[in-house]
């Protein structure tokens, strides 16, 4: 992959990450939040009287209680793809916004409606909503700004129209307060949730940088180990598991007569043509370090044998484009199978392959041997 699609890839991989998890934050604080304004309308209403307006009282408190129920429905199913994680924020917050505008309904409702304290209490819920707006749902500022207006606002324009000046003024300025808290609210949301994904794409890189060879990008001794020790320990009745170790013969002459940097370019080349060779399920190719590669491959071991003697005979028959220039290398190659019977464990396994690939050595390389 060219380093720029890479680039593109991890700041739109980013981008998704960073929107699903605003996603599941919105819905997590929005599901809560939602239940405090029937049960605020209650007390309302529970003040003026409930009985009395009880109709009044079933109409608001339920229509609150169904947004709320609402908000609790639209989750984060699954992973979903940027569009449906756009469409269910978008979703989310037209809910949300329809709670808190018919809350700042409601409040300055009860201005003209209902005795006091209603209007008080009412009042009293406007500015704790605000403020919990202003802290809680601060993921996105514009429709948190709608919110906050939506829940203050009404009460306002009736303390305005009203002869309770001082106090319209008092409520403007602490309005005037929670949109200042929402800026700063939202400044430290972004900041945990890009410094948390910088974080989960450090310690990705450091996973996959701990798996991989660096030189040819293949699986690397550890992770073979680790694919080894896994396809040992989990092998079901009825399946096998065989090993190739794989050597290339003469490559410090190799090394010596065109250079390290050509020595390099061969083991890439080479790599690549493990990859093409050995990509059936089951596969795991690697390097196990200097010259020697492994495959493990989930197979009987006469299969995995002609597969090894299909890849050495194509590449000693074919040259690799080394630096520009063919070059044409030969591997040696220990083959076995997992033998419950014969290996203790994937140590005495690889062990006795090792003992194969010696064997190919001593009788001349260029060849595959069985365990
Ligand atoms: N260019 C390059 N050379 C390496 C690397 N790792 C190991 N080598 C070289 O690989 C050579 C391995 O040499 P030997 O172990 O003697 O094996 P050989 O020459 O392949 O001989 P046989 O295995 O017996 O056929 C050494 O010269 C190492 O320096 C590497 O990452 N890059």
């Amino acid at each position: 992959m060219r380093q720029d699609d890479f680039s593109r890839k991890r700041v739109a991989q980013r981008g998704r990450n960073l929107l699903l998890q605003e996603l599941r934050e919105t819905c997590e604080r929005a599901r809560l939040g939602g239940f405090f304004y029937p049960v605020a309308a209650l007390l309302a209403f529970a003040a003026a009287g409930i009985m009395q307006w009880r109709w009044q009282a079933a109409i608001v408190v339920g229509t609150l209680l169904v947004l709320a129920v609402a908000r609790c429905l639209i989750g984060p199913s699954g992973a979903p793809d940027v569009v449906e994680a756009r469409r269910k924020l978008r979703l989310l917050w037209g809910v949300v916004l329809a709670s808190t505008t018919a809350w700042g309904a409601f409040s300055a409702w009860t201005f003209a409606a209902l005795p006091e304290p209603a209007p008080l209490v009412a009042l009293l819920f406007s500015g704790a909503f605000g403020m919990a707006l202003s802290h809680t749902m601060c993921m996105r500022t514009t429709p948190a700004v709608v919110a906050i207006l939506g829940v203050m606002v009404p009460s306002q324009v009736v303390l305005w129209a009203g002869d309770s000046r001082w106090v319209a003024l008092m409520w403007t300025v602490y309005m005037l307060y929670m949109l200042m808290v929402l800026r700063r609210s939202h400044r430290e949301y972004r900041a945990r949730v890009e410094l948390e994904e910088d974080l989960r794409q450090q310690r990705d890189l450091f996973e996959r940088q701990s798996q991989v060879d660096g030189l040819t990008g293949i699986a690397n001794r550890r992770e073979f180990g680790a694919a080894l020790v896994r396809a040992v320990e989990s092998l079901a009745p009825g399946r096998a598991i065989s090993l190739l170790i794989i050597d290339v013969d003469h490559f410090k002459r190799l090394n010596d007569s065109l250079g390290h940097r050509a020595g390099d370019a061969c083991l890439v080349a080479l790599a690549q043509r493990l990859r093409e060779h050995f990509a059936e399920p089951g596969d795991v190719p690697v390097r196990l370090g200097g010259e020697e590669f492994g495959v493990v491959i989930e197979a009987l071991a006469d299969d995995a044998f002609l597969r090894a003697e299909r890849f050495r005979g194509a590449l000693a028959a074919q040259p690799m484009q080394v630096l520009g220039q063919p070059v044409t290398v030969t591997v040696s190659i220990g083959c076995g199978q997992f033998d419950p019977a014969r290996h203790e464990d994937a140590d005495a396994f690889y062990g006795d392959v090792d003992s194969a690939l010696y064997r190919a050595k001593q009788a001349g390389r260029n060849r595959t041997e069985h365990a």
